[in-house]
């Protein structure tokens, strides 16, 4: 039965559908290299109807988390259960049912379309695992296409005979064909156009609206994010640094990382742009750029952080509740958040 009601608003109290709790997934390239927490006791809701954003800069881990859910990189510790059922540890043989309860769509849509074959067979595929054939099959693939935009003589052509945006479309039309419950969408519309984004982040909105969908929606671009999602993580060097509902995170973020996300977004006033430009380049003149790892102690945040003192150092500072449905990392919220309004350095230093 295809789902077509408006999703009831999303309440915390329902079984997530997706309930990732400290995840920890280590890497190391060589042996003799040390070992990097790229998702650092991560625990992540995702629940019926909802959509959730996952935001930070590259290297954050926001894709460790989505591999891991997706069984594509090894699980170190943590537990992820998928609509109450665990699959930390399925192989891809177990993950099979999985896939009418969990879809994917990547940043670059030719990781889900077979170049040498016609799209009409890349969409039907997912449908034949499950046994769908003949005449209903060739009707849902005409359905999915319409769903994207796209005419049903689309069907009959290859990949690279259609636009970024369009094989983007084709994308989410092979997620959403099997009539999935939670689609995770990883940097999804991060390659295409501006113009194209704003098309593609429609879509999923009007596809969560006409179904009852939940997305996990990844991306470095905190505006993209804010755009869908009703809850936000803000991740940093494979941690959570802040999470809460998206208009809080958003509005009055809880985190000087969030902050400072928020400050280098591109605005449309040249002028605005002009002057947080500078601003970045100062702060990243005082304090320098992402590092590839944590230090060995302290807050991840810390070295890069204009609010951070001794105890930062020292100290990783636990998520705690801020009041507002949300919780934030940080040893100084709220303090750090007058600070920021008076232009100053941690503990009334002037910046
Ligand atoms: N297979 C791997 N082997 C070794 N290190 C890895 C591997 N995959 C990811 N990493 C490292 O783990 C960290 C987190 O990577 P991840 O891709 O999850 O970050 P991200 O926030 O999604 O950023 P991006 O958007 O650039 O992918 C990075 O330092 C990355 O270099």
């Amino acid at each position: 039965m295809t789902r077509t009601q408006t999703p009831d608003p999303p309440t915390h109290t329902s079984t997530p559908l997706l309930d990732i709790r400290d995840l920890e997934v280590q890497y190391r390239r060589r042996r003799t290299d040390p070992v990097l927490r790229a998702s650092d006791h991560v625990s992540l809701r995702v629940d019926p109807g909802e959509t959730v954003g996952v935001v930070g800069e590259s290297g954050s881990g926001k894709s460790t988390v989505a591999k891991a859910a997706l069984g594509l990189t090894p699980v170190h510790a943590g537990r992820i259960e998928l609509a109450g059922r665990d699959i930390t540890h399925l192989g891809p043989r177990g993950r099979r049912d999985l896939s009418r309860v969990m879809q994917v769509v990547f940043q670059d849509p030719d990781a889900s379309l077979n170049p040498y074959l016609r799209v009409g067979r890349s969409l039907a595929e997912p449908l034949e695992v499950h046994g769908v054939r003949g005449a209903e099959l060739l009707a849902r693939v005409a359905t999915a296409l319409e769903q994207v935009g796209l005419p049903p003589e689309a069907a009959g052509r290859y990949p690279a005979q259609f636009s970024g945006g369009q094989k983007q479309r084709l994308a989410i039309a092979r997620a959403l064909i099997v009539d999935p419950q939670l689609v995770i969408c990883d940097e999804a519309v991060s390659a295409l156009d501006l113009s194209v984004q704003a098309q593609i982040l429609n879509l999923l909105a009007e596809q969560r609206r006409r179904r009852q969908l939940s997305y996990l929606f990844i991306s470095h671009d905190i505006e993209v994010v804010r755009y869908l999602s009703d809850r936000i993580y803000v991740m940093y060097l494979g941690q959570v640094m802040e999470t809460g509902p998206a208009h809080a995170v958003t509005g009055r973020p809880a985190h000087p990382y969030t902050q400072e996300l928020l400050d280098s977004a591109p605005v449309a006033d040249p002028r605005v742009q002009r002057r947080r430009s500078e601003e970045a380049a100062r702060r990243v003149r005082h304090q320098g750029t992402a590092a590839a790892a944590p230090p060995a102690t302290g807050c991840p945040f810390a070295p890069r952080c204009p609010y951070a003192a001794d105890l930062c150092r020292a100290e990783r500072p636990a998520l705690r509740p801020t009041g507002g449905g949300g919780l934030s990392a940080c040893h100084f919220y709220p303090q750090w958040q007058t600070w920021h309004a008076q232009g100053l350095r941690a503990e009334g230093v002037p910046l």
